[in-house]
């Protein structure tokens, strides 16, 4: 028959229930994704009035410019320089998302010191690391963030700092060492700093963090090693890194089943399975041998998870004992925390002493000279803590060339700062940079590298908000100690020893500098630093 028959109308009404059903849904999906993304960032947000850009791309903000820029901190600085009375700067990032950028020395402490649990880590930072770290220090919050500080701060102290110290001397005599050998007839090399120091920090943080050297860690049936599940994980692919970024941002990827992701997670899996083994095996020894630090710190290097093992014995049964996996989180913490950063550090100084002869003359003289009051003797951390020029530089450093770029906050509830209403659920920008390199805060200079401005600090730059590399407040970098101890001594091995210059690179770049790796977390040269090493 040319009718339909009584089933064929039932399922064509079906068909179009289920069309009108989509349809509705998708119309109502598309009206509170145009209000949230168009008319509320436009016009009824109360951030909209706020200095900042406006020159957006539609419904992207300022992503592309973002992400186009030559370097993370652009165009940042930009707009800091344009509005640098403003406590915040407003700017619309990818869908138009209202991001706040902290900019005054009052709004950073306030963000970060006053108001500091008003405040969350977004879920989007927690997605493109938070697998491998874990909810350790840099992810928890409130309550659970405090508790977990009160029972890790003692670790930092300054004896068992110094407990760690003969390591940094060893591994830092060893990288020396190896420049040496591999230095010309004439006692000159070029060497990309930024791989030769990255394995030497994975040997040091391997020994103060897990008391194992990490270059022989393997799994238990020998098949995975961890410095090649480290290196994947945070030297990605392309495709492997645009994974993780989309992650960012659109969860994915526990749904994802391709190898650039299956072999990710599989890494990951490992990396965390190697580590709960090294735990285990450390509880069985400090429960066999019940070894207590204090000894320990006289006779010998010691490390960070024996050391939260020993303590873990005190807390027993009450609230502050870590469990194993909280233990796994902490250290893998550390070692991500303390691994990028450090190294960073490292290869901005290399690159300074090589631009900055006078400088290094200096600091060259004050560590001679503290060597030679010693008559010759090796300094101990006490004479190398003291050393004022190296201070100086080491602060010069991390203001200027700050390794961690970029971090953020969430407002986890309506408040208002600076006399600025800042709505529940705003994200806030954190950029390390824009503290260190305001021009209101450090004058004209500011761009300029000079070690000895830190004896003569005025107004804006005597607040320890105006230096923002490890941050401030309650979730000051927890192992800020532990970093200076490690570039210092390693500073205090090389430049006695060695004179740093400009490879043929730095000079082709002159003061622009290097071009810099951008989008990223961390401040680092596109395609290597070559740096100029030569005997002394
Ligand atoms: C020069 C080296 C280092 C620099 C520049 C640095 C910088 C920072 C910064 C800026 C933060 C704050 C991030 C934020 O709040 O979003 C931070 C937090 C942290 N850092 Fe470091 N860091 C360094 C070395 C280390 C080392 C060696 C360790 C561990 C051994 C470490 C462990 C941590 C931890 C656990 C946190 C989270 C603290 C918390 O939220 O309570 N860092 N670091």
């Amino acid at each position: 028959s040319k009718f339909p028959g009584p089933a064929q109308t039932t399922s064509t009404t079906t068909t179009s229930r289920l069309l009108r059903f989509a349809s509705c849904f998708a119309l109502q999906y598309l009206i509170i994704k145009a209000y949230r993304h168009v008319v509320y960032p436009h016009f009824l947000s109360p951030l909209r009035h706020l200095p900042g850009p406006t020159d957006n791309y539609p419904l992207l903000g300022q992503f592309p410019r973002i992400l186009t820029s030559p370097s993370p901190n652009e165009p940042f600085l930009t707009w800091s320089a344009k509005w640098p009375q403003s406590p915040f700067i407003r700017y619309l990032s990818l869908g138009n998302q209202e991001t706040l950028l902290i900019n005054t020395v009052d709004a950073h402490k306030e963000v970060l010191q006053t108001q500091c649990y008003a405040f969350k880590k977004p879920d989007l930072l927690f997605r493109l690391i938070g697998d491998v770290l874990g909810r350790g220090l840099v992810f928890s919050e409130g309550a659970e963030h405090r508790r977990q500080r009160r029972i890790l701060m003692g670790l930092f102290s300054t004896p068992n700092l110094k407990a760690l110290s003969p390591v940094f001397r060893e591994k830092g005599g060893l990288m020396s060492r190896w420049f040496d050998d591999n230095l010309d007839e004439d006692g000159r090399g070029v060497f990309d700093l930024l791989p030769c120091y990255a394995r030497m920090e994975l040997d040091v943080v391997g020994r103060t963090v897990l008391g194992v050297e990490l270059g022989n860690l393997k799994s238990a049936d020998q098949k995975w090693d961890f410095a090649a599940c480290y290196h994947r994980i945070f030297q990605p692919s392309t495709l492997t890194g645009l994974i993780t970024f989309i992650n960012g941002v659109v969860p994915i990827r526990n749904i994802l089943p391709i190898e650039a992701n299956l072999g990710y997670m599989r890494d990951v899996s490992q990396t965390r399975a190697m580590v709960t083994e090294c735990v285990r095996q450390r509880m069985r020894e400090v429960d066999e041998t019940r070894v207590h630090h204090e000894a320990q710190s006289s006779g010998g290097p010691s490390d960070l998870l024996t050391l939260i093992l020993e303590e873990r014995q005190t807390f027993k049964g009450s609230e502050d004992e870590l469990t194993e996996e909280e233990i796994v989180n902490q250290l893998l913490t550390f070692v991500v925390a303390g691994h990028e950063t450090t190294v960073g550090t490292l290869v901005w100084s290399s690159y300074v002493l090589a631009r900055n002869t006078r400088v290094q003359n200096k600091l060259r003289k004050e560590i001679l000279d503290a060597i030679a009051s010693k008559d010759g003797g090796s300094l101990a951390w006490e004479d190398i803590d003291r050393l004022q020029y190296l201070n100086d530089f080491v602060r010069e450093v991390l203001r200027l060339y700050a390794p961690a770029v970029i971090s953020y906050r969430e407002a986890i509830k309506d408040l208002t700062i600076c006399d600025t209403f800042v709505p529940k659920g705003t994200l806030l920008h954190f950029s390390v940079h824009l503290a260190g390199r305001s021009k209101a805060t450090w004058g004209d200079d500011a761009e300029q590298f000079i070690p000895e401005r830190w004896d003569n600090r005025q107004g804006e730059a005597t607040s320890p908000y105006a230096f923002e590399a490890f941050s401030n407040g309650p979730r000051v970098c927890i192992g800020r100690g532990f970093a200076l101890m490690n570039v210092k001594m390693y500073l205090v091995e090389m430049v006695r020893r060695f004179r740093f210059f400009e490879s043929p690179e730095m000079k082709a770049w002159g003061d622009a500098g290097p071009p810099l790796l951008n989008p990223s977390f961390a401040l680092m040269a596109k395609g290597g630093l070559n740096v100029g090493i030569e005997r002394i």
